[in-house]
């Protein structure tokens, strides 16, 4: 549905030049929920910001649901942006208009019949939960209600493709938790895809089907989110379930286990202990719902070291359990 390939952006000119965008290819499905997460300065907004042309790349392809987006005239692409709608995270809603007229607002580019733009105002806010605040303003809406707004309005021109730029980061955690579902909803109902980026981990654990790590404009790590959780070595599965960096003091051995699926629920520890004869310690673990499917991590210190402990690894392996060796033992 969206393809990008081998996009380059670079700001400005000379020694103080930006390389924003390096080489960076995407795939992301129709009917996905593909995040895209990376720190401050990754390259995150410029990279969604493409997708519509916001920002032009200076090289690559942008192709949505066909269309090569970088090669459309201003017609064309007026056209082509129609079914691409977009959300911000300071909503960008027009203070002066009611909730109805902003809706309409988006419609009225489009040159849709006012009846035609009152009809699908009413039916889009009911579709976002605010039916009868067509009247409101914006600043009689809380944080989440603004963001409804936001996410109708988007939605107005019927899109295949929603664009999120950080639609959750200004709101608290339960509001949060409320725009996932609803995104997460109009994905499943509307048959929309969704390309949403996020410095949030929680919102890929919540709601993406694939995930793509960028830094410093480079994509690092990018697939289905339940295939990275059992991805030896994933970075992005380690920063979905973050534990403590290991002490010098937590024993000469120090492993993680990721669970996923099938695995989440054996008797690992209590059989490394009656197997082996060992005392384990758990130093942390973190366990979540990813995908519909039980994930998690635990962190163990084993009291052994050398061979033994390879021994120990080598039979958890063999258990299909995916571990990654901090300290100690063969990696
Ligand atoms: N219009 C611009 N002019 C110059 N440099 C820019 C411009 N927009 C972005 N940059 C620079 O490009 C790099 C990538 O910025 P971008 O906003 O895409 O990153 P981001 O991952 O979205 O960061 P954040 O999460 O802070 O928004 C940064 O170094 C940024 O300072």
């Amino acid at each position: 549905m969206i393809s990008l390939r081998n996009l380059r952006k670079t700001y400005g000119r000379g020694p103080g030049a930006v390389r924003a965008l390096d080489d960076v290819s995407l795939e992301v499905a129709r009917g996905e929920i593909f995040g895209v997460v990376g720190r401050s300065g990754a390259g995150k907004s410029t990279l969604l910001r493409t997708v519509n042309l916001l920002e032009r790349p200076d090289s690559g392809s942008v192709e949505v649901d066909g269309v090569e987006m970088t090669t459309l005239d201003q017609a064309g692409l007026r056209r082509a942006r129609r079914s691409v709608g977009m959300v911000f995270q300071h909503f960008n809603l027009l203070s002066n208009r009611s909730v109805q007229q902003n809706i309409e607002f988006a419609l009225e580019a489009a040159r849709t019949p006012r009846a035609r733009r009152r009809a699908r105002a009413t039916e889009i806010l009911e579709l976002v939960g605010l039916e009868g605040r067509g009247g409101s303003y914006p600043a009689q809406l809380s944080g989440g209600q603004k963001q409804r707004v936001g996410i109708a309005r988007a939605l107005a021109a019927e899109p295949t493709v929603l664009l999120s730029d950080e639609a959750t980061s200004a709101l608290d955690p339960e509001t949060t938790e409320s725009i996932l579902d609803l995104i997460q909803s109009i994905n499943r109902e509307l048959d929309l895809t969704v390309l949403l980026i996020t410095h949030e981990m929680e919102v890929v654990k919540r709601i993406c089907t694939s995930a793509a790590l960028l830094e410093d404009g480079r994509i690092v790590e990018q697939g289905a989110v339940t295939g990275l959780i059992s991805t030896q070595g994933s970075r992005l599965a380690s920063q979905l379930f973050p534990l403590a960096a290991p002490q010098p003091d937590d024993g000469p051995t120090v492993i993680d286990i990721t669970f996923s699926g099938g695995t989440a629920d054996r008797p690992v520890i209590a059989r490394l202990a009656r197997d082996h004869q060992l005392d384990v310690s758990i130093l942390g673990a973190v366990v979540d719902r990813i995908g519909g499917t039980q994930a998690g991590r635990t962190r163990l210190a084993l009291p052994v070291a050398g061979t033994a402990a390879d021994a120990v690894i080598a039979d958890l392996r063999g258990q299909g359990l995916l571990v990654d060796v901090l300290k100690g033992g063969r990696s």
